[in-house]
């Protein structure tokens, strides 16, 4: 099958990558040419594990990247995988979905084949058909039923993209006709997993459903981590013990710091602004926020509570990236923790095995290291703010500190007798 990709950024890359892997014909449309370029010379511009490899193999073969419309119209599927930033009010930004589309429109109007349009980015509930279509058939000069629309949410997990992509739980297909669903249907017919079809509004609530609901199991655990702290309970034991009712399952429960990262923090946000829209009252998706905002500041009260005045101290800081095995620091808990450090005038001492280009752009003078021990020397006390596997086998390293004051914002240090920010 031909597909054309909309965007090079991290969901386009990854799944165009795929559908190559998958046996298509894929061409992403990327209006940054620096991206193309690197692309096209087999180098992501995101760090994702697997990633590179596949690209590598399928680069001038089944895959190729440029930075206009041209040919698109060779294609059988269309996927809109551009960015949906918040805009100042927490809603989703559409200017790039707009402009995708009318793109799309002009580069098939000479076309007398059926395309498929499919929306993979994270849209609210209506946008597909008020927003795309539109677009598209004005555009294009066709009428509905010569273009095909739908929407295929995208369930990928940064750094474990590549896995989550070709092993779905489940794809959710929303679409205006049988025969639409079944071109996208046929693009995923190498992969095994159900596949829910839908109308295209319930394929957009599905993604904002599924975010919602595991950034709520993230304050939930959070919010009970809290009282646990208070009564000298460890928060994992608890959140373990519940974890294998199967009503429950394990997963999304582990407290800490709270959610960050490109997705939950906006895709909450959104939902909470798409409700009062329309006359609700988001009452438990303002407390899923609340929560998530007051979590980084613990650390710092319980760091003031262990070394007393922050100011002139030097505190290092384990972790910068929104989670393990990424480069991202988009929404990071780290960044609103290094604020406040910064506001109380502490030095900081900063290191992450890959996020340390990406957060020097936010921060360019935080003191970055190489490594950890480099980080750790002299320190007065060790922030860990993400969870990355390499944490949990540090040891001789803290022997590097002035004082052995260690607090995690995740649970992934053992036998140091180290505190956590709810546990
Ligand atoms: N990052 C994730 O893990 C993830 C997972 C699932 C869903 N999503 C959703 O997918 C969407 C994309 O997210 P992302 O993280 O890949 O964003 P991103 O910002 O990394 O990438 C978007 C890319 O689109 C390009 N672009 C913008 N307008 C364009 C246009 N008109 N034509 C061609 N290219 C254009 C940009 O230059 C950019 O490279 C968002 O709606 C997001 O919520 C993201
Ligand atoms: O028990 C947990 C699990 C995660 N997190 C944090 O939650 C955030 C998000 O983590 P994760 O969901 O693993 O990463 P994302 O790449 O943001 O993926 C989420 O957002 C994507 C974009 O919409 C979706 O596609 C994915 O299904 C959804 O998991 C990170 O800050 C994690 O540290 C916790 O605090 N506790």
């Amino acid at each position: 099958m031909r597909i054309s990709v909309i965007g090079g950024g991290y969901v386009g890359l990854v799944t165009a990558a795929c559908f190559a892997e998958l046996g298509h014909d894929v061409r992403i449309i990327e209006i940054d040419k620096r991206k193309a370029e690197q692309i096209n010379a087999g180098k992501p511009p995101i760090y994702e594990d697997k990633l590179e490899g596949i690209l590598k193999q399928s680069i001038g073969k089944r895959l190729s990247a440029q930075c206009n419309y041209d040919g698109i119209n060779d294609s059988d599927l269309i996927f809109i995988c551009v960015g949906t930033p918040p805009q100042d009010d927490g809603s989703a930004d559409l200017r790039y979905i707009l402009s995708a589309a009318e793109s799309i429109g002009s580069a098939l109007s000479g076309s007398d084949s059926f395309h498929v349009v499919t929306v993979k980015s994270t849209v609210p509930p209506g946008t597909t058909e008020s927003v795309v279509v539109p677009a598209v058939l004005r555009k294009s000069g066709k009428f509905s039923g010569i273009i095909g629309f739908c929407m295929n949410p995208e369930f990928l997990r940064e750094g474990k993209a590549i896995d989550d992509f070709m092993h779905p739980d489940r794809i959710v297909i929303g679409g205006q006709s049988d025969k639409a669903i079944d071109v996208v249907k046929n693009a995923y017919e190498k992969l095994d997993a159900p596949i829910i079809t839908t109308s295209l509004k319930a394929a957009e609530m599905i993604k904002y459903t599924s975010n919602a609901f595991l950034a709520t199991k993230i304050s939930f655990s959070n919010e009970i981590g809290n009282i646990c702290k208070r009564i000298g309970i460890d928060v994992y034991d608890v959140m373990k013990g519940i974890g294998y009712d199967h009503r429950i399952n394990p997963y999304f429960l582990n407290a800490g710091l709270g959610f960050g990262g490109s997705c939950f923090p906006k895709d909450v946000m959104a939902l909470i602004r798409l409700a009062e829209r329309n006359g609700e009252e988001p009452i438990l998706l303002r407390s899923v926020i609340d929560v998530n905002e007051h979590q980084p500041g613990r650390i710092v009260k319980i760091l003031y509570e262990r070394i007393g005045e922050i100011k002139g101290k030097k505190i290092a800081v384990l972790g910068l990236a929104f989670k393990d095995n990424t480069d991202d620091v988009r929404d990071s808990r780290s960044i609103p923790v290094i604020e406040e450090l910064l506001q109380k005038e502490a030095n900081i001492s900063a290191y992450d095995p890959m996020a340390t280009e990406t957060m020097k752009k936010i921060f360019p003078d935080l003191s970055y290291h190489s490594s950890v021990g480099d980080a750790l020397e002299g320190a007065d006390a060790c922030l860990v703010l993400t969870e990355w596997p390499e944490f949990s086998r540090l040891k001789d390293e803290f022997n590097r500190m002035k004082n052995p004051v260690v607090i995690e914002g995740r649970k992934i240090l053992s036998g140091f007798g180290t505190e956590g920010v709810c546990w």
